[in-house]
Formats: C-alpha cells, structure tokens, sequence
C-alpha cells in the first residue's frame, strides 16, 4: 500500500525570538508565514508559551485573520490558552507540555497521566471544530491514553532522536517506527517533530502512516545562510525523496 502524502507544517516560533531580541516588529513572523505560503509550505505552526518568549497574543490574532494556510496553534493545557484557542478558531491546536525553566520543549505530554483533566478539556477544542493533537513520546500508553480522551491526532516527539546519534538514535528511530504503526492501527493520525534538520527528517519522512511533519527552529536559522523559501523547498525537497517507496 503506498504512503499517504506528507504534509509539512512551518513553525515560525524562531522568527519571533529574533524580532523580540530588540523588541521592535522586524522580523515579522506573520511575513514569514506568507514567505512559507509562497515555498510550498502546507500550514504554519505557532506556539504561544505562558511566557511569551517569542510568539505573541498579537502574533495568534494576526496569523488567525491574515494567512491562508491552515495555522496549528501549539498552547499548554491550561484555561488561558483554551480561552484564546476558543477565541481565535484555528484549524488545529496541538496540546504541548511547558516548563517555563526549559529552554525548548524536552518531552511529551503525559496524556495518560491527566486524562481525568485532559478529557474535558480536548473535548471544549474538538466541540469547537478545532482539530486537536497530543504532543507525546512514542509510547503506545500515551498512544493509547490520546484516543481515550477524544484526540484524533497525535505528534510523536522527535527530539531524542534528533539530539542522538549512533545506536541511540537508532533505537529512538526504531521507537517512533513502532509508535507511527500503532497510531495507524488504532485510528488516529499521525504527525511528527521538534529538532527536525536536513540531516535528520529523511527517516521520519519515509515513515509512511506519519502525514504532517512540523519543522521550525532549523528552518529559520538556515535561512540565515540560504534564505527562508530556499530553506524550505531544500526541506520539503528531501521529504518528498524519502517519501518514493515509503510503505504505510
Ligand atoms: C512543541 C515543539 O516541539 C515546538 O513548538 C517547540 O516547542 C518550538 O518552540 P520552543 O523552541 O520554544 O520549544
Ligand atoms: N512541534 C514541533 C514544531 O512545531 C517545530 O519544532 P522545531 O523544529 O522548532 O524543533
């Protein structure tokens, strides 16, 4: 059975922490969103942390009335971002753990964990028309606790995967193999990210049952050196090589 198309979501996080470095308006994440439109982009992913570190309020209301694309919208379970999930009506939400201490997002969610507080709260998103994911490890408890509480998406955490080598990543390959195949088998959809590169996304894009890939952080800082849209289509390239021949 041949693979599903591969969808690539363009997080622009990282082109809000340059402009907040001065805490001026340049670089415009919402023009870089229009940048990633014209580059074949197939949504853009943007994460608003309790802290405000590079995303903002104002970034979420322009993204939501000023793109095209579909924007999945990356908020901590928490009241105030249902509030704003609730308000602004994106596409998708993607449900994301948060330390305010981390210096990036360093895990899964633990879904099966919280499903008691979860459940209501995924249901208020999917009641709104907003499709939700769970941001979690490639652990058939926290697969299976995502389908439980209503969620028709997971994204599989590549960052171990990313940030190892050798037979580390191996392993955390094989994992996340194993993982793609489950959530195929118990009817969920299966996206993936976090630390995505050129030297790391052809694996994961060769899984076939895995059908949006989220990228940001390396797609900004090479745009430093090839620009954005030259970023994105040298991304969206490989995925496409990975994807001939990928099974389901
Ligand atoms: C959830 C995820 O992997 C990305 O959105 C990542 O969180 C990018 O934002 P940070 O670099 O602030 O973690
Ligand atoms: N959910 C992953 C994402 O949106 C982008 O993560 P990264 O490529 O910035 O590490």
């Amino acid at each position: 059975m041949s693979a599903l198309p591969l969808r690539l979501g363009v997080n622009i996080d990282h082109v809000a922490t340059i402009r907040n470095a001065r805490g001026g308006l340049h670089p415009d994440p919402v023009r870089a969103a229009h940048l990633a439109a014209a580059a074949g982009a197939d949504g853009i992913t943007a994460h608003l942390r309790e802290d405000r570190r590079h995303i903002s309020d104002r970034d979420i209301e322009r993204l939501a009335n000023e793109i095209q694309l579909p924007l999945n919208f990356e908020m901590a379970a928490t009241e105030e971002m249902v509030a704003i999930a609730l308000r602004h009506r994106p596409h998708a939400a993607c449900i994301v753990p948060e330390k305010r201490e981390e210096r990036t997002t360093e895990g899964g969610l633990d879904v099966a964990g919280h499903i008691d507080s979860l459940r209501p709260l995924v249901g208020r998103l999917v009641d709104a028309g907003i499709r939700v994911s769970m941001f979690i490890e490639a652990d058939p408890r926290q697969l299976d606790a995502s389908k439980a509480i209503g969620a028709p998406v997971v994204e599989l955490h590549t960052g171990a995967y990313c940030d190892h080598d050798g037979a580390t990543r191996d392993g955390e390959l094989a994992r996340i193999r194993t993982a793609a195949a489950h959530v195929a088998a118990i009817g969920l959809e299966c996206h993936a990210g976090h630390g995505l590169s050129f030297d790391t996304v052809k694996p994961i894009a060769a899984i076939g049952s895995i059908v949006e890939l989220n990228i940001g952080h390396f797609l900004v800082g090479e745009a430093i050196f090839i620009g954005f849209e030259a970023s994105i289509r040298h991304m969206r390239a490989l995925m496409d090589e990975a994807r001939k021949g990928a099974g389901r």
